[in-house]
């Protein structure tokens, strides 16, 4: 099995500043990562040099044994890789089930023309649109808000709505920057649940950037620690959890079990 993505050598300085040095990742099909590390470790410049948001200062990275370094963003997402964003990134004046249908559009095939006459195809796709939508509502139990303002949701909602808005373009993999920020301790429960669901009816890759150690430990098969833009410590959970640089790096900060 060849991996999903392939990540080498990476590296990227913000002026003098080095935030990410000789970074290197990859991630099967399938697998879940997980990418921790102290406030200011380099974590969401990792996903954003992956993602396209900036253009590494070194390095290549692959999905799917094809270059999308230099590539835009929009052209990264259309070639499968799906985010959320550590900031909800959504409109506040656009109802729950726009977002997920909005989302959709981006593959859509038919055009403007199609979509001017009201052609079958048009309307075969549309009702394909909105089946799919309503699917993913209730997948990310936001079906009871498909009519409301973003902006009305509690919080946890509000971050489901983007991860549903995420699956909606089909990606091959998922990045999730923080998913549980700002949540309480029984939407963490059920974000969990969620995203355990996702992965088992998708079978998609994910790999996310999270704080909460229980939620990192519960869900990823394999961890990475960033410190200082480098990586000290990778493995599965259990090794991670022992490790003695990683528990120094938390030291005071997070309870590791
Ligand atoms: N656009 C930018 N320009 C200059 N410096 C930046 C930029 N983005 C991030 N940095 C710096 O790069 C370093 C890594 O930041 P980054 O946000 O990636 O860390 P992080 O691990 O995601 O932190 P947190 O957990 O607090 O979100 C920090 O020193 C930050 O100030």
């Amino acid at each position: 099995m060849s991996a999903l993505l392939n990540v080498n050598n990476m590296t990227h300085y913000f002026g003098g500043l080095r935030a990410v040095y000789d970074y290197n990742l990859t991630i099967e099909p399938g697998q879940i990562t997980g990418l921790i590390g102290p406030n200011g470790a380099g974590k969401t410049t990792v996903f954003n040099l992956i993602t396209g948001v900036y253009t590494p200062t070194k390095g290549s990275i692959t999905l799917e044994n094809e270059n999308i370094k230099g590539l835009e963003t929009n052209e990264i997402a259309a070639k499968g890789l799906g985010r959320t964003f550590q900031n909800l990134a959504l409109w506040r004046h656009m109802s729950v089930l726009d977002h997920i249908k909005m989302a959709h559009y981006s593959q859509l095939s038919y055009g403007l023309i199609g979509s001017f006459f009201n052609t079958r195809k048009c309307r075969q796709q549309e009702a394909r649109i909105e089946e799919n939508s309503y699917r993913l509502l209730e997948l990310f139990d936001i079906k009871q808000h498909a009519h409301q303002m973003v902006t009305n949701l509690p919080y946890g909602a509000q971050r489901r709505v983007e991860m549903a808005r995420a699956m909606a373009t089909n990606p091959k993999i998922l990045f999730l920057d923080e998913p549980t920020a700002g949540m309480t301790p029984d939407e963490l429960v059920q974000m969990i649940k969620i995203i355990q669901q996702v992965h088992r009816n998708f079978k998609i890759a994910i790999f996310l950037i999270e704080h909460r150690m229980k939620f990192v430990m519960e869900l990823c098969q394999h961890i990475q620690t960033l410190v200082f833009g480098e990586v000290i410590a990778q493995g599965p959970p259990e090794e991670i959890q022992n490790n003695p640089e990683v528990i120094e790096a938390y030291l005071g900060k997070e309870d590791l079990t």
